[in-house]
């Protein structure tokens, strides 16, 4: 079942679009958004989450645009999961979890931090006062209080070492929550994401099962981003540093950088099907094999 889904979506700033006609369906068994800094993964969460009004196409609800959804119907369906360092360093922990509850749930408070491994006495305390892996878990807590049907989890993981990392995601997959989960770490959707897609410049340049994509990825860009990123146990990703995508300006937006780089590259490729996934690459059969 779909629950959210983007129809030709182009997204921007001002007049600046920097997420260019994308399709794609919030699916059961997890999804995950792939791409290096500023491919437009925030960007498009944040339309997902109705806080980002498209340029042009449409974000469906159900059988609504988000334009014309019941919005708090909406809100208590779609939760954010914040970096941690979002937490007001004033708010005792307990309040902060409060906050998303009606005020004859506040009793709650105890429960929804056992339910992600805390011990409930934590809610007395204040931000600085935990460590940055039980700081996240507050904020999973705070977006489970309102009982969301899903999560859109922007880098949950990546400001964590990497066991305080893993813990994590053993937490979210354990969930009986749908999610969104927005990455640069393949290795993280891999354990929390039956689907994926994987943006560069904006783009949408292959889709399809999480499995199939880091087995035998059949864009350049995809296979490029598995081979340099680290499975979890190895160096934390932030080691490898980051650089904004600079798309070509005509043709494929991945042709300066594609070892696979031919004449017929300077037509822009569309997303095609291969057979259970999809891939925006002239030569897709060539990197499949
Ligand atoms: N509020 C804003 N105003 C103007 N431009 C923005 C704004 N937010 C993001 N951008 C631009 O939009 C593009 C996509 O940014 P976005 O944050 O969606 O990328 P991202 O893939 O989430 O990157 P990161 O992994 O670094 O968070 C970038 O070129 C960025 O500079």
């Amino acid at each position: 079942m779909t629950m959210l889904r983007a129809e030709r979506v182009t997204l921007g700033y001002g007049r600046r679009a920097v997420v260019h006609d994308v399709t794609l369906d919030i699916t059961e068994g997890g999804v995950g958004l792939i791409g290096e800094s500023g491919s437009g993964k925030t960007t498009l969460a944040r339309a997902f989450l109705g806080l980002l009004t498209p340029m042009s196409g449409n974000i469906w609800y159900g059988d609504q645009t988000l334009k014309k959804a019941d919005l708090r119907k909406f809100r208590k369906d779609v939760q954010p999961v914040f970096q941690a360092e979002a937490l007001d360093p004033r708010m005792r922990i307990g309040t902060s979890i409060a906050e998303g509850l009606p005020r004859s749930a506040r009793s709650r408070v105890g429960e929804l931090l056992e339910q992600v491994g805390l011990d409930p006495d934590l809610a007395a305390r204040r931000p600085h006062q935990l460590s940055g892996g039980q700081r996240q878990r507050v904020v999973i807590a705070r977006a489970l209080a309102v009982g969301p049907r899903l999560l859109i989890l922007d880098e949950p993981t990546s400001a964590l070492d990497v066991t305080v990392q893993a813990r994590i995601l053993d937490l979210l997959a354990s969930l009986d929550t749908e999610r969104l989960l927005i990455t640069h770490n393949l290795a993280v959707v891999e354990r929390l994401c039956r689907t994926s897609h994987v943006l560069f410049a904006g783009r949408v340049v292959e889709s399809g099962p999480t499995a199939d994509l880091l087995a035998a990825p059949a864009h350049p860009y995809t296979k490029a981003l598995r081979d340099a990123v680290p499975r979890l146990g190895g160096a934390p990703p932030e080691a490898r540093g980051r650089t904004e995508a600079v798309p070509a300006p005509s043709g494929c937006p991945y042709r300066l950088r594609c070892p696979l780089a031919a004449p017929e590259c300077e037509r822009p490729p569309a997303l095609r099907d291969l057979g259970g996934r999809q891939a925006a690459c002239h030569r897709a059969e060539e990197v499949l094999t």
